[in-house]
């Protein structure tokens, strides 16, 4: 049996997203590497559980240009930033899920602090429980261009890992791949879970 290709992992994890919820009424936005110089996006104000591969479009990851002249996420320059800081990214995620969307607004910090969850092994290099993972929160901005200018900018002085929170929004998370974007993505998405729940019972 082969390997299924990038892009169709791609399309069956849209379509497990939709599934669990995860992109609401066209919420969310999804996209795979296809070289050192483009990637593939999906197509903006589409039902992304149910996209098919005729809805991602090829996007100049220095540009943000797209060839075909179809419009691609509205969201593109926060993919292409991820393709441009990391050589070794390979897949972003974008999701509108209840736990991002109300614990982003909940932590009022720069970040996220996660310890204490056996789950925090869901993502690369993470070895264990006790460590503090940090997941960026920044404001949400209509202005994608200036967000992307003041992700990048943070970039030089906090870790930018896994992925990053945007307040009252959602999360964007990558991988070096298909599988371990989605990996990634999952196990955040428990961990912010898990925090939403310790937070309402703890006080
Ligand atoms: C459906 S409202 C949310 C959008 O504004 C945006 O945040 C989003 O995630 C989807 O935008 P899209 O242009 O379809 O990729
Ligand atoms: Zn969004």
């Amino acid at each position: 049996m082969t390997t299924p290709s990038q892009l169709e992992q791609l399309i069956a994890a849209c379509h497990w997203i939709g599934q669990k919820g995860w992109s609401p009424a066209t919420g969310g936005n999804m996209s795979i590497r296809q070289d050192e110089t483009h990637c593939l996006l999906s197509e903006s104000g589409k039902d992304k559980g149910s996209l098919t591969g005729d809805d991602f479009i090829p996007v100049v990851i220095a540009s943000n240009h797209a060839p075909s002249g179809r419009q691609p996420s509205a969201e593109t320059g926060l993919h292409t930033l991820i393709y441009r800081l990391f050589p070794e990214a390979g897949a972003v995620l974008h999701i509108h899920t209840v736990n991002a969307t109300v614990l982003s607004r909940i932590e009022k910090g720069a970040a996220l602090a996660l310890s204490g969850y056996e789950m925090q092994k869901t993502l690369r290099g993470q070895t264990s429980h006790e460590a503090t993972v940090l997941i960026p929160v920044f404001d949400n901005d209509q202005n994608i261009a200036r967000l992307v200018t003041e992700i990048e900018d943070s970039a030089r002085h906090q870790p930018l890992k896994y992925g990053f929170l945007l307040r009252g929004h959602g999360l964007t998370c990558w991988g070096r791949d298909v599988a371990e974007a989605r990996r990634q993505l999952e196990g955040l998405e428990f961990l912010f879970e898990c925090e939403v729940q310790r937070r309402l019972l703890e006080g």
